[in-house]
């Protein structure tokens, strides 16, 4: 049809506006109300200048001028689809675009749906269309490029699309099925040449559809805010109303559509205007809806029970058998007979004035709901909770609105206009509800964890979330990758609780600042937070740092994730007023500058950080001298330091030293695993050792690039009096024979706290296991855990140890004596050794050389002692055949 048709005919008003079904198309339009809508990038090249997505308008501009002018506007139910097909054509007939073509078709399949009989395109377009002239359709049938047809609601089309089951028509005059003409008119044989744009959700027959596929992303934020602001005149009011959907719902889906919007706003308003609450829940808004909905209808209270009762079984049917609409036989055998006056509000009928109306639900969120309702009043539904949820399977929100609706502050508005719900219902409900979420929580599977806390989360109780929420409650698994609307759920239920052991969040890869600000309140009443592993926006780095700061978490963990200078700063602003003890953010790729920040932290005076993990980053001397200026301060409560691989060398051991002598220091523990610290470094340290205000207990220097030369300045470290070391790791070290013997020595000297001692693949010799021997059964020695594997001593070396332990002088616990070439000639021993010993309990033999002969001792001195927690023989050389033998013993590892 032309434009004058368009502006005249087409673009008045049809039907009314409804609560559920929107604002009329046109209202929207003609009233300045239309917001313009945008795309996914996908279709189009690229975002524009901005870094904004496309625009919906010239995405299907753009597409139809290319090659295959046909353009597909897929969108869910109530996105905008309607609306932005006719605005399309009313741009159109106003001139503003694509003035190529001369004549545009609007037609909306569930309109030609009644057209059962063989029909000619001419004819629909003539006399079904009904709004061109007789003399003007030669012209457009000669000149299909001038033409556009504009196809709504393929999705409700209830025929074929198939073009291979059919046989095509190409004669615009020749009669044939409604099926065969679209199809004909899609695949290019019928008018060729002429373009089309096709709205529709999503279905099975965009397969058939060639050219561009363009999303209908509806409101996003920006949208939503600009619709609320045409919505309330009043902008004060508009925010206010905009912040609490966006706070309440605005993580659903449904929230991004333009309809929804409409029925949220129109429903705000009305309660709004009347002082209402506003909902908190989408099970609330549902609620105000129904309420509003029923009220307006202004029927007894049997007719609105009747009225959702037979709602209920629609709703019920639509969903079992997946049909998006009901034919009138179908509606009395629901008990519409009385009622079809007033379905209206919640249903949409075609063909109204015809002999075969179609009823379709205005919105599939109300079908959910009417159907949760009528468990609670429909005799003829299953009678358990669990049978209505396994019948109706695919529906969303059923079990949500279920859980809400059996809590009584939550039902009684309908109770008034509805009658009483039937209490045994609301009690099978509870009682479902209530076990099948003993049982999940017990279990590992965080999907499942989640919709019970959805479920808590609509019933909006905080005695029933106390109630379902025990001790028995597996709530430390790592709740990663959670949507908005987990975040909302799990932050709810732990607000209920009060606290949390552990809120684990590990491998979270996209933590973005508006989940972390919806969690941030279960963040602070965690005692620990588990984030390591996972990715944090610079946003949400700022909500963890406000959460710990009022909160009650001592643990945090973020190693792995990578934070970088910029957010450690952003997170110590949180940490000054903590109640954080231990604080692990190795591997975060920080540098020395991160350093100065973790000082100010330190310093602050209200900082209770004892342990601080700082393992693989690339902080060096700079960033290790300028921590070493926090621990002089008497402020500092730091006890343990992680220093693993932070690129230190002898320079910062100096400054390391002077801080731990300092007398302010409070340091236990250090850590320089995989530093180049050297011999010096380690000549640097043990000045602090033999200081009196030095409080170290634990200094680990493993693969740290020491030689034997180092072990004068620690022999002579250990032989003070002032030295309170219990703790020395050596590990991976060329300390040598003569290096390790003068270690012994100081371990011989009476009083020497050395209790743990690792000199694993140090270049040991079967000399210093002699005098190692000698040392454990001195009678003086307070050794208790030895690890002395990878030296290559074989049995000889060994014996003298396991000797050791045999004597009654020996205090050891642990020996360690991997991949020293043992062989089965050492059994003997070591079964001696065990079954003299008063204090062994791990045995770790891995990688020698045993054999299956020596299996049977073995399983019998452990069987033999019960002291023993554990011996460890795997990579020896056993054969399958000793398997079933060594199994007897489950404290064997093999
Ligand atoms: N761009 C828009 N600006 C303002 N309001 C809009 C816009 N798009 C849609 N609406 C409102 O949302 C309602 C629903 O939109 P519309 O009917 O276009 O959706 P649809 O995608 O065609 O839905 P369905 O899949 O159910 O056919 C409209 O009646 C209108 O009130």
């Amino acid at each position: 049809m032309d434009k004058d048709t368009v502006l005249t005919h087409i673009l008045k008003p049809k039907g009314m506006s409804t609560l559920l079904g929107g604002e009329l198309p046109l209202n929207v339009i003609n009233n300045n109300g239309y917001i313009p809508l945008l795309t996914s990038e996908a279709q189009t090249a690229e975002r524009n200048v901005e870094g904004n997505l496309p625009s919906l308008s010239n995405a299907i501009l753009t597409a139809l001028s290319g090659k295959v002018k046909t353009v597909s506007l897929v969108g869910p139910e109530g996105s905008g689809k309607t609306t932005a097909l006719q605005k399309l054509v009313l741009d159109w007939a106003q001139g503003q675009h694509l003035q190529n073509f001369t004549a545009v078709f609007h037609f909306q399949f569930r309109e030609l749906n009644n057209m059962n009989w063989p029909l000619s395109l001419e004819t629909v377009l003539l006399h079904h269309h009904g709004l061109i002239e007789h003399d003007s359709l030669p012209l457009v049938l000669q000149n299909p490029q001038d033409v556009l047809f504009v196809f709504d609601d393929l999705d409700d089309f209830k025929q074929s699309l198939d073009p291979t089951t059919q046989t095509l028509c190409s004669d615009p005059s020749q009669a044939a099925s409604l099926s065969c003409l679209v199809a004909s008119l899609l695949h290019g044989s019928l008018l060729k040449g002429a373009a089309f744009v096709v709205a529709t959700r999503t279905t099975g027959f965009l397969r058939f559809l060639d050219g561009t596929q363009v999303e209908v992303l509806g409101f996003l934020k920006p949208q939503r805010e600009a619709y609320f602001q045409g919505f309330f005149t009043d902008p004060g009011v508009a925010n206010k109303a905009l912040q609490h959907m966006e706070r309440t719902l605005g993580f659903y889906d449904v929230s991004a559509t333009p309809r929804f919007c409409w029925t949220v706003c129109s429903t705000y308003k009305s309660l709004m205007d009347a002082a209402a609450k506003l909902p908190e829940t989408i099970s609330q808004l549902y609620v105000d809806i129904l309420v509003n909905l029923i009220q307006m209808l202004s029927l007894s209270q049997n007719y609105n029970k009747e009225l959702v009762l037979a709602l209920g079984r629609m709703a019920s049917h639509c969903s079992v058998d997946q049909h998006s609409s009901c034919n009138k036989e179908e509606m009395d055998a629901f008990g519409f007979q009385q009622l079809l006056n007033s379905v209206g509000v919640f249903l949409q009928v075609d063909g109204e004035r015809s002999s075969r109306p179609v009823f379709t639900f205005r919105s599939q969120m109300m079908q959910e709901f009417l159907l949760a309702l009528s468990f609670f009043f429909d005799k003829s539904m299953p009678k358990s909770a669990e049978s209505v949820l396994e019948k109706h399977k695919g529906a969303n929100f059923l079990d949500m609105f279920l859980s809400a609706l059996s809590e009584p502050t939550q039902c009684r508005p309908l109770e008034t206009l509805i009658g009483r719900f039937d209490p045994d219902q609301i009690m099978d409900f509870k009682s479902w509800f209530k076990s099948s979420s003993a049982m999940t929580l017990k279990g590992c599977y965080r999907d499942k964890h989640q919709r019970c806390f959805h479920l808590l989360h609509q019933a909006q109780s905080d005695s029933l979330v106390k109630e379902i929420v025990t001790d028995s409650a597996h709530l430390g698994i790592s709740y990663r990758d959670l949507s908005l609307q987990d975040c909302v759920a799990l932050n709810y239920v732990i607000t209920c609780l009060g606290e949390m052991k552990q809120l684990n969040l590990y491998l979270t890869r996209n933590l973005t600042e508006e989940k972390a600000e919806r969690l941030a309140p279960a963040m602070s009443l965690s005692h620990n937070i588990n984030l390591s592993d996972c990715s944090l926006s610079t946003g949400a780095v700022l909500h963890l740092a406000s959460a710990l700061s009022r909160g009650l978490t001592t643990d945090l963990n973020l190693s792995n994730s990578h934070l970088g200078d910029e957010k450690l700063k952003v997170l110590s602003a949180g940490l000054r007023d903590s109640k954080l003890h231990n604080l692990n953010i190795q591997v975060c790729s920080l540098t020395e500058a991160s350093c100065e920040d973790l000082v100010s932290v330190l310093t602050s005076g209200t900082s209770q950080l004892c342990v601080l993990n700082l393992r693989w980053n690339a902080i060096g001397d700079q960033g290790l001298m300028k921590l070493c200026k926090a621990l002089q301060s008497p402020h500092c409560k730091l006890q343990q330091l992680v220093l693993q691989a932070n690129e230190l060398t002898v320079t910062s051991m100096e400054a390391l030293s002077a801080a731990l002598c300092s007398g302010q220091s409070e340091m236990r523990k250090v850590d320089l695993t995989n530093n180049t610290i050297g011999d010096a470094g380690v000549e640097a340290l043990c000045k602090s050792l033999q200081h009196p205000l030095c409080k170290l207990q634990s200094l680990n220097f493993f693969d740290s690039q020491l030689t034997g030369a180092c072990c004068s300045h620690l022999m002579e470290a250990l032989m003070s009096e002032n030295c309170s070391l219990t703790e020395l790791e050596l590990t991976v070290n060329d300390l040598g024979q003569e290096g390790a013997l003068l270690l012994c020595k100081a371990l011989s000297k009476p009083g020497c706290p050395i209790e743990t001692l690792g000199l694993k693949r140090c270049e040991l010799t079967e000399l210093v296991f002699k005098d190692l021997g000698s040392v454990l059964t001195s009678g003086t020695s307070k050794l208790k855990s030895l690890v002395v594997g990878i030296n290559k001593v074989g049995d000889r070396g060994v014996k003298h140890l396991l000797d050791a332990v045999a004597h009654p002088n020996c205090l050891l616990e642990e020996l360690d004596v991997e991949m020293t070439d043992l062989t089965d000639a050492c059994v003997e021993d070591v079964c001696a050794a065990i079954r003299a010993s008063k204090t062994l309990k791990s045995l770790e033999l891995r990688n020698n050389s045993l054999t299956d002969a020596s299996v049977p001792a073995l399983v019998q001195v452990m069987q033999d002692s019960p002291n023993m927690l554990e011996m460890c023989l795997k990579y020896n050389d056993f054969s399958e055949d000793v398997f079933d033998m060594l199994e007897e013993c489950n404290r064997i590892r093999y």
